[in-house]
């Protein structure tokens, strides 16, 4: 197979003009994913920023093609520690520096061999053909051949020595979440993070009906949840506006506000727009704060679609003075997203330990201005998408003794009766949550929010 040869076009013998040569299916997802892979490795790029990018490699993909390359792209990062422990087994040195993108080509074709169901030849024969290719990885041709036909030939007995929780797993990320939750907790947070995660929705109303209509399962929650498979855009009530696509830990934090129909509510950084549908959905006046214009925008988009109307924002809450002063308040602040991992593994290449310190102040200054902007007797949830106390637990603490804030716990009826997501007063979802039968269908993101009352 050769990556930029098409078939000759036969009886074809008018002079057409010169056509881009169709490459056999598959062949454009693995070259995508390998750039994709490449940008969020070394150039330390988000996964979505790629995905969205307009000169980036996912954007001319068809459809099929972009599926693939997402799933190989996923999974090239979330078994990236064993990957490259398998790869390291035919390797007697690293992969040199002036290889181009040799490293990459190799992740990916070995994310295809040890972890999905598609022909080795395949993944073997694009891989040594996307070498051929680049300049400087030419040079390594051979070795990218011999290495990849040794790993599909010692697959199962290199998966069975392998321990994928220590291999996938950062160690900074790991200790703290050993501290925080104890080791075999961690053990399953990380086993949680190799799964591909379920698609959850949150519907505007008949949770019972959307189910049946896209064949998921209601969660005691109320968010509908299915396995994922084709463009969201294409599943029954999308176009309609009857849902939009939200985690079910990411749906609990704006019910926590409790009946808002009526009410002056701030959704302060409410870009992509999730919660913010979920409060207008439920009557709220609205007004959305993000410092992004740009995500703001999506907000916009976003509610357009299922038929909301909010005001939207363009301001940095910290510096934020609007006229009146609110009933309710949603802070879903800036975080470290390490409860995401298992929707954006890149997540666990992309942070470093100082990043949540750094976090963890701007966290608090914004929890300072929120209650501000708060009535006294009004309602504020802090939320955060972070598996790491310094971003949860820590700032309420350190917020009851020195704002005039009173904390209203989180009890089981405000979360769907689940027990053992209400932690000490705080609602504390962890991937390894809400196991079931069907692995594909498990887990929740990881995320923290408190009640607090104004005093
Ligand atoms: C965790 S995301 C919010 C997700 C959103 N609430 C949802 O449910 O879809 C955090 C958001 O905070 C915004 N942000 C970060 N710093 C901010 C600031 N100082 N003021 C306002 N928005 C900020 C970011 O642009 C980002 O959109």
């Amino acid at each position: 197979m050769g990556l930029n040869r098409p078939a000759p076009r036969k009886g074809n013998k008018s002079a057409a003009p010169a056509r881009k040569p169709k490459l056999a299916a598959g062949v454009e997802a693995r070259m995508a994913a390998t750039a994709a892979l490449q940008a969020v490795l070394v150039d330390h790029r988000a996964t979505e920023a790629v995905l969205e990018a307009t000169d980036g490699p996912f954007y001319k993909l068809d459809p099929r093609e972009r599926g693939l390359a997402r799933a190989l792209l996923g999974t090239a990062l979330r078994r990236h520690g064993q990957i490259r422990d398998a790869l390291g087994r035919f390797l007697d040195k690293p992969v040199p520096k002036k290889s181009g993108p040799l490293a990459a080509i190799l992740d990916i074709a070995a994310a295809q061999i040890l972890f999905m169901d598609v022909p080795d030849h395949a993944a073997v024969s694009v891989a040594v053909d996307s070498a051929e290719s680049d300049r400087d990885a030419r040079h390594f041709k051979g070795l990218t051949n011999a290495v990849l036909r040794r790993l599909t030939e010692q697959r199962d007995a290199i998966l069975a020595d392998q321990d994928e929780i220590d291999l996938n797993t950062p160690d900074w990320l790991f200790r703290g979440w050993a501290k925080a939750y104890g080791t075999e907790t961690a053990r399953a947070i990380a086993a949680a993070h190799v799964l591909e995660p379920s698609l959850d929705i949150t519907v505007k109303s008949r949770p019972d009906y959307w189910a049946e209509q896209l064949g998921g399962i209601v969660l005691p929650t109320g968010s509908i949840r299915l396995i994922a498979h084709g463009p969201i855009e294409a599943l029954p009530g999308f176009a309609e506006g009857e849902w939009w696509v939200q985690d079910a830990a990411a749906a609990l934090p704006a019910r926590l506000l409790g009946p808002v129909e009526g009410k002056l509510v701030a959704d302060l950084c409410a870009a992509p727009g999730g919660k913010t549908a979920q409060l207008a959905a439920a009557g709220a006046i609205v007004t959305a704060v993000d410092i992004s214009e740009m995500r703001l925008a999506r907000v916009r988009e976003n509610l357009e679609r299922l038929h909301l109307k909010v005001e939207t924002v363009a301001a940095d809450v910290e510096n934020w003075t609007p006229d009146v002063l609110f009933d309710a308040i949603l802070l879903d602040a800036p975080c470290s997203a390490t409860g995401t991992i298992r929707r954006h593994p890149d997540v666990a290449f992309l942070k470093r330990p100082a990043d949540i310190a750094a976090l963890a102040d701007l966290q608090f200054r914004l929890l300072t201005k929120a209650t501000e902007l708060l009535k006294r007797g009004g309602t504020l949830v802090y939320c955060t998408c972070s598996l790491e106390p310094a971003e949860g637990e820590a700032q309420i603490h350190r917020a009851l003794g020195t704002l005039p804030l009173a904390l209203e716990p989180v009890a089981p009826a405000d979360v769907g009766g689940i027990d053992s997501i209400c932690r000490d007063g705080f609602l504390r979802t962890l991937p390894s949550d809400l196991p079931q039968e069907e692995p594909r269908l498990s887990g929740l993101d990881g995320f923290f929010a408190a009640r607090l009352r104004k005093l």
